[in-house]
């Protein structure tokens, strides 16, 4: 991409996914408007299943088979997923995108060395020696604080915390423009977790990529993410700035995840969101969070509703995104989620 194009990095446009299931199709992705500049870091959160792992898998190109894209576009620097060849969609995997998956075991071959799968991922994209894949491999586990000398070990000789490190290794050796990670620290403890993201903001100054990380820690997004994206059964609720994302939603649902984290100095009990999410084989036709919502009107049951601007760089997916500072308030108190839980009407 040249120095000077102003284009995001990726741009995803209406992209629509879907599982076959004995049921028939589900609906895991659906209609996804997404940008992420070059360097930036953008957050995608959301309940368990809300989509975020098919989203990077359908970005990276490793979705299973019952799985297809059935409406969109993923733009790459500039150029089309979707519609590209297998052997362009390869060239672009791990060169241009690499991922960074939860469980760095599985993603480890065990009977070879650390160091030779490293190596090898160099080998099967650059024409370089094996002497130099190696001297590149050492520097490589050395940037993500591994010590060189242990890239004749196997996965088993590595703690958790190496292993993951050796996972991002392995994702930045092509030094690709974009890394997806899907909750890449979450089977760590609290301070390994930390270590690792130093680390990779670290990385990222110095190599410039950019970061679309899927987690179910807000504090880390708070952290590490200039922009969030917040999902809701397959779609994109809301978008914007994290900070202002988290201090002022604009969305009922991100209301709700709010509610539901711990709040420092209070002693008030987090409030969880009653129900859980609508069935992806038959979706509601309104808003997908309508039977959830306590702000949901007779509109949001028939009609769903469009990802708008709300505010300069903010978009929200909802029919009263105009009401919600109104509708904050009272979302903050139990009662209005209990008024739910009784059933509606
Ligand atoms: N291979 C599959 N076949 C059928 N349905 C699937 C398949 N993989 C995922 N799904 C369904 O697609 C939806 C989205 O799943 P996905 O794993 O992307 O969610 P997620 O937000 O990443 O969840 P988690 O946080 O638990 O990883 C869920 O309803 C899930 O059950």
């Amino acid at each position: 991409m040249p120095a000077n194009d102003t284009r995001p990095l990726l741009s995803i446009a209406g992209l629509s996914a879907s599982y076959g299931t004995p049921r028939g199709p589900a609906s895991a992705l659906a209609q996804i408007d997404l940008e992420l500049g070059k360097g930036e870091n953008l957050g995608l959160i959301g309940e368990s299943g809300c989509g975020k792992s098919t989203l990077l898998k359908t970005v990276m190109g490793v979705m299973p088979g019952n799985a297809r894209i059935d409406a969109g576009h993923i733009a790459f620097q500039g150029r089309d997923l979707v519609s590209a060849s297998p052997e362009q969609r390869r060239a672009v995997r791990w060169a241009g995108i690499s991922m960074v998956t939860q469980s760095a075991l599985n993603a480890l071959n065990p009977v070879l060395r650390v160091g030779d799968q490293i190596a090898e991922a160099i080998l099967a994209h650059r024409q370089v020696s094996r002497a130099e894949a190696w001297r590149r491999t050492q520097e490589l586990l050395a940037m993500v604080g591994v010590a060189p000398e242990r890239a004749r070990d196997y996965p088993h000789q590595f703690s958790g915390g190496m292993r993951q490190r050796a996972i991002i290794a392995m994702a930045l050796a092509l030094e690709p423009p974009l890394v997806l990670a899907d909750e890449p620290t979450t089977a760590l403890d609290v301070v390994v977790q930390d270590q690792i993201f130093r680390s990779l903001r670290e990385l990222q100054q110095r190599l410039g990529f950019s970061l679309l990380l899927v987690t179910h820690d807000l504090a880390l997004v708070i952290e590490n993410c200039e922009r969030v994206a917040v999902m809701y059964a397959g779609q994109i609720v809301e978008t914007g700035p994290t900070r202002d994302v988290i201090r002022r939603p604009a969305h009922p649902y991100t209301l709700g995840l709010k509610n539901a984290l711990p709040r420092l100095g209070s002693r008030d009990e987090p409030i969880a969101i009653p129900g859980g999410p609508p069935d992806l084989v038959d979706p509601p036709p309104g808003c997908r969070f309508a039977a959830r919502c306590p702000f949901a009107l007779p509109l949001c049951r028939s009609e769903p509703p469009q990802l708008a601007t709300v505010a300069p760089g903010r978009r929200a997916r909802c029919h009263r995104a105009a009401e919600i500072d109104a509708l904050a308030p009272l979302a903050a108190l139990p009662q209005t989620w209990d008024a739910l839980r009784e059933g509606p009407g």
